[in-house]
């Protein structure tokens, strides 16, 4: 019997292996021999946090398609990004994004990945996203920048070494914080992580986010057995916490009396029909803003900051551009996000810093839609996971040229034609289509 059930299991594993190995849909995308086994090399890449590395090096050494999980490939090709992730593309998010959405139980627009629901739930909140409503709120943006302008002078003042990317991240948390819930959340005026607002997000992305591939996803860490050691799950715990700001707008109790993006979210239509607006809907949306928003655009600083100090030239002709536009324009305050987009080089800085280090790497997975898909040569059928990253697509050579890798702003100020080419080839905002990032304007007029 013992013998019978281990031939049994020797056979059941060598057909396993024999299938994935040759007669999977994928067996004949290239890719490393591990991948063409098992999902979880890439998993550990991702829990590793060297995947922006990996997946760059891969596509170098493979080619423009690689299967990096039995069942799965990534992708650079202009063809198929234009497919997946630009207007009208028919492509749906994967399960991956499940991960995401496992405490609520309400749908959440980022991860929705019925194309119908999500266009609903896009649509009732693009208007508090778009750019004349973000700019009706650059004076908040302002009031952050000044707070930490004064703060990081007297520190410069009295010969202390300031952490950057510590700064972004205080910086980027309050800016949400004025504009979702009509207040800083006190990060830079106490110069900490209050109420551990940063610490709790910045771990639900990490887990939620690797525990994507695995066998029942973010509820490893969110359930209750995490929540009775740990005084709560990172998502619980986040989730509170908006959860309490959204309760104390309702009852009158947070002291804010203008129009945020609360404000807009509690106006809201319920999805159904004869429903009232549920509280976890709204707590979803405002997580939303403070969850994507803050520490992607903190990332987006840093890049910027990163690349401006490594390159001393660089740095005087954006002092230059800056300065001269002060003079011209007889600018008395700070400069507005209108009179940044007079300055092209400032512009190019930044479409090239985050052109090479996008604030979101990992593969944003879609199902091929129906029809399948040729790339490079190679027959993805239809309903197969397959994604790009946007930093391996940003740096894809047949786009951005041989010097994909180097710095070089002024590639966005050759003509106009080639920028405009450029930019619609452009990842790092997760392309052109309807999921693409619906905070880009803040982001810009945060980073700008
Ligand atoms: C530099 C800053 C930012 C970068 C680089 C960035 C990047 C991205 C990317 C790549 C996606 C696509 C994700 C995917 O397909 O899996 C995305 C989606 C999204 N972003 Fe951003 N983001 C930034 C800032 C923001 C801000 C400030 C907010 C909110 C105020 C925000 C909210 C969202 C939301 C809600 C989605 C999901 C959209 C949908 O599925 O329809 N992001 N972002």
């Amino acid at each position: 019997m013992t013998v019978n059930l281990s031939l049994v299991l020797t056979l059941w594993f060598t057909g396993f292996l024999v299938y994935r190995l040759f007669f999977h849909p994928l067996a004949g995308i290239p890719g490393p021999f591990i991948c063409k086994i098992t999902g979880l090399w890439r998993t550990y890449r991702y829990f590793n946090m060297t995947w922006h590395d990996d997946i760059v090096n891969l596509h170098r050494a493979y080619g423009p398609v690689v299967r990096i999980a039995p069942n799965e490939a990534s992708i650079v090709d202009a063809g198929a990004q234009k497919k997946l992730y630009s207007h009208g593309s028919k492509a749906r998010k994967t399960s991956w994004y499940d991960t995401w959405s496992t405490s609520v139980p309400v749908p959440v627009f980022f991860s929705e990945t019925d194309t119908k629901i999500h266009g609903a739930l896009r649509r009732r909140v693009s208007a508090a996203f778009s750019m004349s409503s973000i700019l009706k709120y650059e004076k908040y943006v302002q009031s952050c920048l000044d707070v930490c302008y004064g703060k990081i002078r007297k520190h410069a003042e009295a010969g202390r070494i300031i952490d950057m990317s510590e700064w972004t991240h205080m910086l980027t948390f309050d800016i949400v914080g004025e504009l979702t819930f009509g207040q800083a959340l006190g990060q830079m005026e106490t110069e900490t992580d209050l109420d551990d607002v940063r610490k709790t997000n910045t771990s639900d992305i990490y887990w939620a986010g690797n525990l994507g591939h695995m066998w029942l996803q973010s509820r490893w860490v969110n359930n209750l057995v995490v929540e009775w050691l740990n005084a709560g799950s990172p998502a619980a715990r986040f989730s509170a916490w908006v959860f309490e700001k959204v309760i104390m707008r309702k009852e009158g109790r947070d002291g804010s009396d203008r129009e945020d993006m609360l404000s807009h979210f509690l106006k809201m239509k319920p999805l159904g029909t004869n429903k009232a607006l549920e509280d976890i809907e709204v707590v979803v949306e405002s997580a939303n803003v403070v969850g994507a928003g803050a520490d992607t655009t903190a990332i987006g600083m840093r890049s910027c900051l990163y690349f401006i100090l490594q390159n001393p030239s660089v740095y005087q002709r954006l002092q230059k551009e800056i300065d001269d536009y002060y003079v011209s324009a007889n600018l008395q305050q700070p400069i507005s996000f209108q009179q940044t987009q007079e300055l092209p080089y400032l512009k190019s800085v930044i479409a090239e810093a985050t052109r090479l280090y996008p604030s979101i790497v990992y593969q944003l997975l879609r199902h091929v839609p129906d029809g399948g898909m040729e790339v490079n040569g190679h027959f993805l059928p239809a309903g197969t996971p397959v994604g790009m990253s946007p930093i391996a697509a940003n740096r894809d050579k047949a786009i951005w040229g041989e010097d994909a890798d180097v710095f070089l702003p002024e590639r966005w100020l050759e003509d106009p034609e080639r920028s405009t080419y450029l930019e619609s080839y452009n990842m790092t905002y997760g392309g052109h289509g309807s999921r693409a990032c619906i905070g880009r304007n803040l982001a810009l007029v945060s980073t700008d």
